[in-house]
């Protein structure tokens, strides 16, 4: 038996414990650094520790195959909880798991299966030093390969916003499963691993105070880093041990370093001192003569299809939030190699339209089609959408902040046999004249360059239809002149754009059909000088007088 653990003299439990404790930790980190508040972890490691115990108790299975039970069958009632509970988010989520936790422990409570209150003893103490680490050690391997795929990238973009993730063609509902089962998957491993440690199980071993110290682990270890969970666990485990002349205080010091380290430094500690590695100094962005001389072509949109083709087209869409109609009878067609502008007054339902082209809503009816797509397989399922040809911005810019130009951009490649995902990154970043700001995290950039960020990121996905929500919101006239000149250079690459904007001057002047809402309804649409100077469309904007 391997127990080097042993250096460490009467503390090496304290140390077994803490490891086992991380496994624990890693399981709760896994869902929330998706941005997932689930926190079924407790009554997970009691399924893989009980059905493990069983396995060597009463089934006189080996340490592995109990093992390996108790892990597959913790990943397993956590793949059927994440069905279970996919609609929720937020608090009611947190509390569904943390009911799912105190039914686990009831149920072991009262099965005579699992022995009741006294639990189960001689379980064979199998559990080696070698053993957990190499578990441990693969855990942290594995999650920390995970976070650099594509995978990882997914996960980081669910966090910081769930419709965002979606449009870049991520199923955000599978991917919540798969971190469900993952998290049972280690929660059971900690289960099974602690009984064949300890000998024994009982009740009393998953309680809340258990989850407690699991949150105060993650969050003293912060979830910017795999590996802040053991850092955690060291400081949860080894606080007692410091304090011993201080037991009676051990609750209040936890407390209290808890409250510090969410008020001073709120990505834990390894997120910490990251801030404290010396930065690169951020580059300037380049002369704005120099950009607008710049080669401006986007020879890697797709040319399939003549110009003029429809792409896109929705039939007598009726839209309503409660009683109020977003959109009544809306019927809208857009082609190939053209800009369709979307205007109206504020509240006349642009914003749900393009929820609607988009995916994100389903009407109440209509019909329509995107490329050889029927819209009623797409509508609810944005991803789906996006993973049909179609990519959108937003009215409000969603990028992910803390991650640089280059990964945001990343996000968006449409994964094809083939693709050299860096080389296609730094295509897309020299097309959209971001190759200056590459290495520098998103939310430091002024507006109008995230904004070209944001298009960028659509234009990775190789769209044939392209939304943009008001693209030019916030910004000078240069750098609207700017991004309606890049509206045209995509066209130009075969793309249906369609474009929501109030600047009807600019409107009038760059697309080449424009549609009308107004209260939900299309009022006019045609070539842009016979639509602006309609009178119904007048009347809908100022009244009287005439549009610029
Ligand atoms: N999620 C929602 N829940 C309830 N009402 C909504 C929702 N989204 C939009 N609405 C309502 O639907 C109508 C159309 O809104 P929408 O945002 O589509 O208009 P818009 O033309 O994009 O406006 P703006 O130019 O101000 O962005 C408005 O009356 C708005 O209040």
């Amino acid at each position: 038996m391997t127990e080097f653990f042993s250096i460490f003299g009467a503390y090496d439990f304290v140390i077994r414990d803490g490891i086992v404790l991380s496994l624990v930790a890693l399981s709760l980190y896994v869902v929330l650094s998706a941005g997932i508040f689930a926190v079924p972890q407790v009554g997970l490691m009691a399924v893989g520790a009980y059905v493990s115990a069983v396995l060597s108790v009463d089934a006189g299975a080996p340490f592995v195959v109990s093992l390996i039970g108790g892990t597959l069958a913790s990943g397993f009632v956590a793949l059927l909880l994440a069905g279970l509970l996919h609609r929720l988010n937020g608090i009611y989520l947190a509390i569904a798991s943390i009911a799912f936790a105190e039914i686990v422990r009831v149920a072991v409570l009262n099965l005579p299966l699992t022995g009741g209150a006294q639990g189960k003893v001689g379980i064979p103490r199998t559990t080696t030093d070698l053993v957990i680490c190499i578990v441990v050690v693969v855990a942290v391997a594995g999650l920390i390969a995970l976070k650099r795929s594509r995978f990882g990238l997914a996960i980081s973009a669910m966090r910081e916003d769930s419709l965002m993730a979606s449009h870049q063609g991520v199923d955000v509902v599978r991917y919540r499963t798969a971190l469900f089962a993952l998290s049972g998957i280690l929660a059971g491993a900690a289960g099974a691993l602690h009984v064949h440690m300890s000998g024994f199980v009982e009740p009393g071993q998953f309680s809340f105070e258990l989850l407690t110290q699991l949150l105060a682990i993650v969050v003293i270890g912060g979830t910017v880093f795999v590996t802040g969970s053991l850092v955690g666990a060291l400081v949860i485990i080894g606080l007692p041990v410091a304090l011993t002349g201080l037991a009676s205080y051990e609750a209040l010091v936890n407390g209290v370093l808890i409250v510090l380290i969410v008020a001073f430094a709120p990505s834990g500690i390894l997120g910490s001192l990251r801030s404290w590695w010396p930065v690169r100094s951020s580059p300037s962005p380049p002369d704005s003569a120099d950009e607008t001389s710049a080669e401006r072509v986007f020879p890697l949109l797709r040319d399939d299809g003549p110009a003029g083709d429809t792409v896109l087209e929705i039939r007598d869409v009726v839209m309503s939030f409660g009683g109020l109609r977003a959109l009544d009878a809306v019927s809208v067609e857009a082609r190939s190699g053209e800009v369709l502008g979307i205007i109206g007054p504020n509240g006349s339902g642009k914003t749900t339209l393009l929820n609607v082209l988009s995916g994100v809503y389903r009407p109440e009816s209509g019909t329509g089609t995107l490329l050889e797509h029927d819209f009623s397989e797409l509508w609810g399922h944005p991803h789906v959408t996006a993973q049909s040809g179609l990519a959108r911005t937003f009215q409000n810019i969603r990028l992910m902040d803390e991650e640089t130009v280059s990964t945001n951009v990343r996000l968006g490649i449409a994964r094809r046999p083939g693709v050299d995902v860096h080389e296609r990154t730094r295509n897309l970043l020299t097309e959209n004249r971001l190759d200056w700001a590459a290495d520098i995290p998103v939310g430091s950039l002024p507006y109008g360059v995230r904004r070209r960020v944001e298009i960028a990121r659509a234009l990775a996905r190789e769209p044939r239809v392209l939304l943009l929500d008001e693209p030019t919101a916030g910004m000078n006239p240069t750098e609207r002149q700017d991004v309606f000149d890049t509206i045209s250079d995509i066209r130009s690459g075969g793309v249906a754009v369609i474009v929501v904007e109030h600047d009807v001057a600019m409107m009038r002047s760059f697309c080449d059909r424009l549609v009308v809402l107004d209260f939900g309804r299309k009022i006019a649409e045609g070539k842009p000088d016979n639509v602006l100077d309609s009178k119904e469309v007048i009347r809908a904007y100022i009244g009287s007088g005439s549009l610029a």
